[in-house]
């Protein structure tokens, strides 16, 4: 017997392919052959289409899903409202009030609910960072999400909001969960997620993301305890890989290497009196513009016995990654390193793998910027070479916003400025990534008080220690205009000087 439902890894065979047209049957001949609805599919099973794009969206971006499934989606009760379970990991005040922005939202709140409520994001033009975020033991997927920050709006399909998760159990055996709210990528920083998808089975484990698209349902097992991870749900677009440009035909994340499940089902239970149908239940939640909602059935949603099309979930593994970088000189910008980008250009994903500096003559950490996107990072593991002061931890995370000022902490700059600049290679055992978004990030409440985790010495202990290095160099000419003339000439020895108390 296996000990946990993950050894079983012949459930997890893939196919791969971003952005292919896949089909797959878990009993063979169940895909209808040069059609897509025949008058009676094979098997007795029932056609149903799920579309992630516009009917008439251009090829490329058109993605579409035929399944071949033993009941079709619609055969549920009525959505309710779904309660919210208690949680853990609300540290709000003791009067309950956040420390200065928005209204904390009592113990027991759940995620969803918050990620709701727009207009309790507040927009902060400093640097932001959290300590690791608490596991909470106590939640299921289904509850595990906290809203860090977020932008556009879930109903018109705009923007995007980025979460933290963390979960202790196993969702409830016959629960599904489904998202009609976005796109969710998904980075798992510690423990297992075993995804159980209505196309099939992805395993994603930490150095691995995973993508699920709008719509799908899932139901999320944890067969080695508790994980915790970041989420980025797209509401707008979806992951497209980015174009390659004037680096050619491969490189970065490449398209072979994005895996793909394959067609399984749940066996329908047998009646024990022939004249019955077995009959068990499920219960189903969606996420519905920020609410949870709930419904129940009579059968398994993971009933698909065949499926071919081009919207489904994909999981990668960053250790995959091309990581290309400058041989000659100077630190290039960071978007050599993106992992996916969003089709309709509202975020990107780029990664920090482990790899080798040869730069002559540079400084070799990023740069001191602000930029027009917003900055949103995370560590899987080890240490983010720009940020050593011991503050940017696994499972933390920090954001820069729209034109927010940062760079490496004040010891890295010290230390890179000096530095013997022979062939290094950095990031050993490490994973760092970036959002870049090019949407200004409201913060939730939860992020800025009441998860207990934000860094309030954050800009102090990372940049206060920087030093002006700066030494005018003796006998050259100043040509200042924020100087007056007068002062112009003195600087440059010229003219009349008059030092103060000498009239
Ligand atoms: O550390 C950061 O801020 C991310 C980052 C990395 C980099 O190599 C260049 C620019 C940039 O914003
Ligand atoms: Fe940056």
């Amino acid at each position: 017997m296996p000990s946990s439902k993950f050894d079983t890894l012949e459930k997890y065979r893939y196919n791969t392919g971003f952005g292919s047209y896949q089909e797959s049957e878990a009993i063979e001949n169940a895909l209808p052959i040069a059609q897509n609805t025949p008058q009676r599919p094979a098997f007795g099973l029932y056609t149903e289409k799920i579309s992630g794009s516009a009917f008439q969206a251009v090829r490329p971006e058109n993605q579409q899903t035929w399944m071949y499934r033993i009941l079709p989606t619609v055969a549920h009760l009525p959505f309710e409202p779904e309660p919210e379970p208690p949680r853990q990991s609300d540290h709000a005040t003791s009067n309950g009030v956040s420390n200065g922005i928005g209204t904390a939202k009592p113990n027991g709140c759940s995620s969803f609910q918050n990620f709701n409520d727009y207009l309790d994001l507040a927009y902060i033009p400093t640097q932001i960072r959290w300590d690791p975020f608490d596991i909470d033991t106590t939640c299921d997927w289904v509850h595990s999400m906290r809203l860090l920050c977020a932008a556009g709006d879930v109903s018109t399909k705009s923007g995007m909001g980025y979460f933290v998760f963390s979960a202790g159990r196993s969702m409830d055996d016959h629960t599904a969960f489904s998202s009609s709210d976005g796109e969710l990528l998904v980075i798992p920083q510690t423990g297992v997620l075993d995804i159980k998808t209505e196309l099939g089975h992805l395993l994603v484990r930490p150095l691995e993301i995973a993508v699920i698209p709008r719509g799908i349902k899932y139901h999320v097992f944890l067969p080695s305890g508790p994980v915790r991870g970041y989420a980025l749900e797209l509401h707008q677009g979806v992951f497209t890989l980015p174009n390659l440009g004037p680096l050619g035909s491969f490189g970065c994340a490449n398209a072979r290497d994005f895996q793909i499940p394959v067609a399984a089902y749940d066996e329908p239970p047998v009646a024990t009196n022939s004249d019955e149908t077995a009959e068990e239940s499920y219960h189903i939640i969606t996420k519905y513009n920020g609410r949870l909602f709930g419904a129940s059935q009579d059968h398994s949603p993971f009933d698909v016995v065949a499926w071919h099309g081009s919207y489904f979930p994909y999981k990668y593994d960053l250790g995959r990654f091309m990581t290309v970088g400058s041989v000659s000189y100077d630190h290039p910008d960071p978007s050599i390193f993106t992992l996916l980008a969003s089709s309709e250009g509202v975020a990107e994903i780029a990664i920090f793998p482990p790899r080798w500096l040869v730069m002559e003559n540079t400084f070799r950490p990023p740069w001191y910027h602000r930029n027009t996107m917003a900055e949103f990072m995370g560590l899987i593991q080890g240490e983010y070479d720009a940020r050593v002061d011991g503050g940017f931890r696994p499972g933390g995370a920090s954001l820069h916003n729209v034109m927010v000022g940062h760079g490496p902490d004040s010891a890295t700059h010290a230390r890179a400025s000096e530095a013997h600049l022979a062939p290094q290679k950095v990031g050993e055992g490490s994973m760092a990534f970036v959002i870049e978004s090019n949407m200004l990030l409201g913060i939730s409440s939860w992020a800025w008080s009441q998860c207990g985790k934000r860094q309030t010495n954050y800009n102090a202990q990372t940049w206060l220690g920087l030093r002006s290095h700066f030494k005018k160099p003796k006998g050259v000419r100043v040509n200042s205009p924020f100087l007056d003339p007068p002062r112009q000439k003195e600087m440059n020895g010229q003219g009349t000087t008059k030092t103060g108390g000498d009239d």
